[in-house]
């Protein structure tokens, strides 16, 4: 892929469901090594965003392109081997080990009926090393902890080594330690690796701490997107959020306390 195509590009989209309208003409270039969030109100669209990110919603106009292609017109193969999406919720219809699991990131790498190689499973072992669960791979998922569950997601994405990531809360479940060693992880993955990623996050210090695009839903299609530096300002939140924060300074920069 040439190096001045954006890993995710949206041109002049508006999104619509019924007569809601949750973005305007929105333009953004997500280009490798960055790592963007979307943060706003309930309600505001950031996982109707996410989803037509992801070409699992069609915008009402306008187009997403994924490395320079339109994301519509791509087939679920090619698409699966360069992008990985975090969904809300995690639901196991079936007993799996944590195993199986996380090698169905390596799904889109298979042809029919192949077995996972040794690779495949040092990859995805190298996965539940990275989010903190080595000794965890022969359990059933059914028996996790809501964190462990959310962290075995974020493995099996791992394993699916693609370059971009959109994760919807992936933070959800986490403990304080977890919270932030999972996107520390992501983030230097990120740098090292020049993929990216976009998540929705609810928490805006971390978005401070790990973000370096944001995109501020406020409803009604009032969205602010840029460099966190400058969209994370005090007025601005207290704006989108429509509540008072006390801003602090801290050894990782600027974070804020609802008042
Ligand atoms: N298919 C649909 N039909 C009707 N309304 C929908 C549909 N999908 C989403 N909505 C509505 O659109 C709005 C935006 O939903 P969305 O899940 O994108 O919000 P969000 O910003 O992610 O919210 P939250 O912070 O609560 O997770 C909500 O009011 C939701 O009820």
């Amino acid at each position: 892929m040439p190096e001045n195509i954006p890993l995710l590009q949206t041109t002049d989209v508006d999104i619509c469901i019924g007569d809601k309208v949750f973005a305007r003409t929105l333009n953004l270039e997500v280009k490798p090594g960055q790592c963007w969030c979307i943060l706003g109100r309930n309600g505001a669209g950031k996982t109707t965003l996410l989803h037509t990110l992801a070409g699992l919603h069609s915008p009402t106009t306008g187009q997403v392109r994924l490395e320079g292609n339109p994301v519509q017109t791509l087939a679920r193969k090619y698409i699966a081997q360069r992008l990985g999406v975090l969904f809300q919720n995690q639901e196991d219809h079936f007993p799996a080990t944590v195993m199986e699991t996380v090698l169905q990131g390596r799904h889109p790498y298979l042809r029919s009926w192949q077995w996972e190689s040794r690779t495949d499973r040092d990859i995805a072992s190298n996965a539940l090393t990275q989010v903190d669960l080595s000794g965890f791979a022969e359990r059933d998922v059914q028996t996790l902890s809501g964190g462990e569950r959310q962290r075995v997601a974020i493995a099996s994405l791992l394993a699916q080594q693609p370059r971009l990531l959109l994760l919807d809360e992936p933070t959800n479940h986490l403990d304080l330690q977890h919270r932030i060693q999972i996107l520390e992880r992501l983030r230097d993955h990120t740098r090292k690796n020049a993929t990216a990623i976009v998540m929705v996050l609810h928490d805006i210090n971390l978005a401070a701490r790990f973000c370096d695009h944001t995109i501020l839903m406020s409803g009604q299609a009032q969205i602010r997107v840029g460099e966190s530096r400058d969209i994370l300002r005090t007025e601005t939140l207290e704006q989108a959020f429509n509540y008072p924060l006390t801003a602090l300074q801290t050894a990782h920069g600027k974070a804020w306390l609802p008042q």
